[in-house]
């Protein structure tokens, strides 16, 4: 990497730290002198399969992991994570794409078990997936109303705090009550340590406080139950109005379309903002780890005892969640944890 002041403040405003730049150094310095020109420091900002889109101090491209290299690092990068990237040769073709020799060491980790199949064993296994990686700051999004639960916020303040990030409790949809002050001074009761801001997501109102918070490369992610005000919030912090897509659409120097699922987005006047469904989804499996005693009850009032609760005539669960008594999100945790548990 070049000492170009222009380079390092690109980098900053991205989320570079001093940290990463021991480790970037210490990997270099690893390299052999032909290849050490040849590589720069990016950032993933989208993840697609097995292509990622990473930004660096020379604008955007597209990555692969590099195989079973002498680097062989085993890390596969997730959003958010701060790679090495070996550019490709001028003559390859390939202008702006890349790949990744190596995953710098992570601030703070997202990560959750997910079952996997050890092809050795023959047996399954749970495996650690990494979601986000190096996320500053987690909003923990609540409205006052049926979603206020303060032992599930509990839950979420400890999965922030093992993570490495900083929890703020946010309570959105100020407007609901007039004595917004009894709802902050039940918040205060997680800890009187923990930053709580109130915010009017849908009007724009308050959100000043979430902005202070976004200074000099910040990375904020956002978590909360279905229907707290998330995507309002990132909307009115990305400043646009339609929800994202979860899809850019780009093309490269031959005009060719790539679409990577872009998840890192630069916040205007500073910061960075990380939306993927992965981390909204702490709230499912917060669910999931819960009991679902009434949805067994309504189960079992379903017509067909076997039951998927998906398309079938006379489904109890169904028809709960039209009538707005189960959250959809809910129901997908409840089959998720019921698949596995027929199959004992
Ligand atoms: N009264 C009020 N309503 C709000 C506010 N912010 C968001 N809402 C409304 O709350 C509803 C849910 O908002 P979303 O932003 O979709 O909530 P979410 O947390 O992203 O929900 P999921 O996408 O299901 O996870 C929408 O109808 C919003 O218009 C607010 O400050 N006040
Ligand atoms: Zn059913």
């Amino acid at each position: 990497m070049s000492s170009d002041p222009n380079e390092r403040a690109e980098l900053n405003e991205l989320g570079w730290g001093a940290d990463f730049e021991a480790a970037y150094q210490t990997f270099c310095d690893g390299l052999p002198a032909g290849e050490r020109d040849g590589v720069t420091p990016v950032r993933i900002v989208g993840v697609q399969r097995q292509t990622f889109q990473v930004r660096g101090a020379d604008g955007e491209g597209e990555a692969r992991m590099a195989g079973a290299s002498r680097h062989a690092g085993e890390q596969t990068p997730a959003i958010g994570d701060w790679c090495v990237l070996e550019a490709a040769p001028q003559n390859s073709g390939e202008p702006g794409s890349g790949r990744l020799l190596a995953v710098l060491p992570r601030r703070t980790t997202f990560s959750r078990a997910v079952g996997a199949v050890d092809e050795g064993r023959r047996s399954q296994v749970q495996r650690q997936q990494v979601i986000a990686a190096n996320v500053d700051v987690v909003l923990i999004v609540t409205a006052p109303d049926a979603d206020f639960d303060l032992e599930r916020l509990e839950r979420y303040v400890l999965a922030v705090q093992a993570s490495g990030a900083r929890p703020v409790l946010v309570l959105n949809k100020a407007d609901l009550h007039a004595d917004t002050d009894w709802w902050v001074q039940q918040l205060r009761t997680l800890g009187p340590e923990l930053e709580i801001q109130v915010t009017l997501a849908e009007s724009g109102a308050g959100l000043e406080g979430v902005r202070a918070l976004l200074t000099g490369g910040t990375t904020l992610a956002l978590i909360g139950s279905s229907g707290v005000g998330k995507s309002t919030l990132t909307n009115a912090l990305l400043g646009r109005t339609a929800a994202p897509t979860g899809e850019i659409r780009a093309s490269d120097q031959q005009g060719r379309h790539t679409t990577t699922s872009r998840t890192l987005y630069p916040v205007p006047g500073g910061g960075l903002l990380i939306d993927n469904p992965g981390l909204r989804d702490i709230a499912v499996w917060d669910a999931a780890g819960g009991d679902f005693e009434d949805l067994e009850a309504l189960a079992a009032q379903c017509r067909f005892r076997k039951c998927t609760h998906t398309t079938e005539p006379g489904c109890a669960v169904q028809a709960a969640v039209r009538k707005g008594k189960i959250s959809p999100a809910r129901l997908a945790a409840f089959q998720g944890e019921a698949a596995p548990r027929s199959r004992r």
